[in-house]
């Protein structure tokens, strides 16, 4: 057999400041080259932040201050969104960022990359409910037909790594599933970096994992050993710290992370 393939995303000591404050303060982890790579941790860890900061993302009065990022090798620091993204990167931000007043057709248009093939039959076949609602203004679907169009333009290019911020935040257990049944399906075509809340989602997706603790990596690696871990889950993910309301098929209480909102 060759080598193994080479990680897709590596981020390497990266600090951010925002606002004058030190939100990341040395984040270290790769992506895998298949599968997922959850990011975890409790509200407020910068797991945002760091997806930002590698999309160049920042809001207002943030900056990367050291560190670096790279794309199958190439240094991206700092480096314009735009150039970024035609690197290969598709991201479902946190808020979904659909054009509410835009019909779904036009939603997919819009993400159309020049110059590359868009997988419109991939998809049409992953989401037929979006192509019998082409026509509708993304606004008046349900959050889930949204997160579903926001996924969707992630999957329309030739990506090689795609980012998803907390996809299941918001939606309703059912709906969790339905994501969760998605995001397995397009992380059986490229790499996918997942943060998440849910913890029923990430015990089903994740291959490997990252848990941020107060702007830093504390651990890394084997999903499943991470999640084994009671002490590690407790601790740093805050599991069992709160008893969700409305989770998703959750069994157990502990499947919404610390502080989920
Ligand atoms: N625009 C901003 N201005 C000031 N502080 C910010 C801003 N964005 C994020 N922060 C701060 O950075 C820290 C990390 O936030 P971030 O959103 O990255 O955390 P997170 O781990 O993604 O949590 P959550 O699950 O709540 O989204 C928090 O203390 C937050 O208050």
């Amino acid at each position: 057999m060759g080598s193994a393939p080479a990680t897709v995303l590596s981020v390497r000591d990266l600090h951010v400041e925002i606002g004058g404050s030190r939100i990341l303060q040395g984040v270290t982890f790769d992506t895998a080259p298949g599968g997922v790579t959850a990011l975890l941790g409790r509200n407020g860890v910068g797991k945002t932040t760091t997806v930002r900061a590698v999309l160049g993302l920042l809001p207002d009065g943030g900056r990367i201050t050291g560190g670096a990022v790279t794309l199958d090798g190439a240094d991206v620091t700092a480096e314009p969104t735009h150039r970024t993204v035609r690197r290969g990167i598709g991201y479902a931000p946190e808020d979904r960022g659909v054009f509410t007043r835009l019909t779904v057709a036009e939603n997919l248009a819009l993400a159309e990359r020049p110059g590359g093939a868009h997988h419109y039959d991939l998809v049409h076949d992953l989401f037929p409910e979006l192509l019998a609602r082409r026509a509708q203004l993304a606004g008046t679907l349900s959050g889930g037909q949204q997160q579903m169009v926001a996924i969707a333009r992630t999957l329309l290019n030739d990506n090689r790594l795609v980012i998803a911020d907390e996809p299941t935040k918001g939606l309703a257990p059912r709906v969790v599933t339905e994501v969760a049944e998605v995001l397995e399906r397009a992380a059986a075509r490229v790499p996918l970096l997942l943060v998440e809340q849910n913890l029923a989602v990430v015990r089903r997706l994740a291959t490997h994992a990252a848990v941020l603790d107060a702007g830093r990596v504390v651990h890394g690696g084997d999903a499943a050993s991470l999640l084994a871990d009671r002490e590690l889950t407790t601790g740093l993910l805050g599991v069992g710290s709160r008893a969700p309301s409305g989770r998703a098929s959750a069994p157990r209480g502990d499947d919404v992370l610390g502080g989920a909102h």
